[in-house]
């Protein structure tokens, strides 16, 4: 808790996989940061990052799945009070600070002005930062074609610019960065400054902005057209192969437009390991290797987040093993 007793929120953002959950994790795996309520938001009827974020349970809070910054802005507001009031009322585990995980997907302004317009929370909250995260592989290609991920930027207190350890960030990102908010602090990552402070450190008065009180105009948030999202339960066995081939020609035929992809799978051919499975447009990563199922749901199961991809396309590459179950989710402008 701070000095004047209120809570420091941080908020952090970034477009869909920048990398804002692995940051999270390496983070609360601190004892520093153990104490942290997490508020996760996340596009996509089956929401996995809470359950990949370690820290104690009750403490991380998934909000339901919708976008943050429209159809659910309100809950944000309860979801907050809720933690406050439990944690007061000695029903949680104390916790010294927030962060507020956004979706990918979320512009942060309207979020900002809805917590900021809440005048309960105005006396027991204390804002941070907002933390932005940019890919260094995507971020350019994203923040042309991705007004969210423009006001991510525009609005950031810090700016990390992530997986630069893939690809030194060019000179175009950092201009285009410049364009956006020349006034963030601006860190490569991975890098060697300490994530915790990153995360929750205050920002230098120069970057310090007046917009956490309340405005006068409440903030529109800017989606793009056409983003869909889409859950796949694979109903039979599948192989790492398979798994390589569907995702590699998807990612390779379309993968401007395949904006997330998240799973967990239980492969045929590596009994006894479950993989989180993470593909950000046309860049597939190495699976993470989890001993076990983090919950209960034990399917096999791939979030999609894409632009303009018909569902029987991404089901037509899927079919590797049999028929596979669908939940088509619209979210964006249409929600
Ligand atoms: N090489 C490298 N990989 C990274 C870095 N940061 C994140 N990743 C990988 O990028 C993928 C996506 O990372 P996440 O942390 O899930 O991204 P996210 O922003 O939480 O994703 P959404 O919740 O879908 O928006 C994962 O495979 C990470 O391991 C980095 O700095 N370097």
């Amino acid at each position: 808790m701070a000095a004047d007793g209120k809570t420091p929120v941080t908020v952090l953002t970034g477009f869909l996989g920048s990398g804002k959950t692995s940051l999270l994790r390496l983070v609360l795996a601190e004892p520093d940061f153990a104490d942290t309520a997490v508020i996760i938001n996340e596009a996509g009827e089956m929401a996995l990052d809470h359950l990949l974020v370690e820290a104690v349970d009750e403490q991380v809070v998934e909000m339901p799945s919708g976008c943050l910054c429209c159809v659910r802005r309100l809950d944000i507001v309860t979801t907050v009070r809720s933690l406050i009031d439990r944690r007061d009322r000695g029903e949680l585990r104390s916790f010294s600070r927030i962060v507020i995980e956004t979706s990918g997907l979320a512009d942060p302004a309207p979020i900002l002005y809805t917590l900021a317009a809440d005048p309960m929370l105005g006396h027991v909250l204390s804002f941070r930062a907002v933390v932005t995260l940019v890919d260094a592989v995507a971020g350019e290609g994203t923040l042309q074609r991705h007004p969210e991920a423009a006001s991510q930027v525009a609005v950031a207190d810090r700016i990390l610019v992530t997986k630069s350890d893939l690809l030194a960030p060019a000179a175009s990102l950092f201009a285009m960065l410049d364009g956006l908010n020349a006034w963030a602090e601006r860190i490569s990552l991975p890098g060697d400054d300490d994530l915790g402070e990153l995360l929750f450190g205050a920002v230098p008065a120069v970057a310090t902005r007046s917009r956490f009180t309340a405005q006068a105009v409440q903030p529109q948030a800017a989606h793009t057209v056409g983003i869909t999202t889409l859950s796949l339960v694979l109903t039979q066995p599948l192989t790492r192969l398979d798994l390589a081939k569907s995702l590699g020609r998807l990612a390779s035929d379309r993968g401007e437009d395949l904006l997330r992809v998240k799973g967990l799978v239980a492969f045929a051919d590596r009994p006894g390991h479950v993989a989180v499975i993470h593909a950000v447009q046309h860049t597939i990563y190495r699976p993470e290797w989890l001993q076990n199922w983090p919950g209960d749901d034990r399917r096999n199961r791939l979030v999609f987040v894409v632009r303009d991809i018909a569902p029987e396309v991404i089901m037509g590459h899927f079919a590797v093993g049999g028929p596979v179950h669908w939940t088509p989710d619209l979210i964006g402008a249409a929600a």
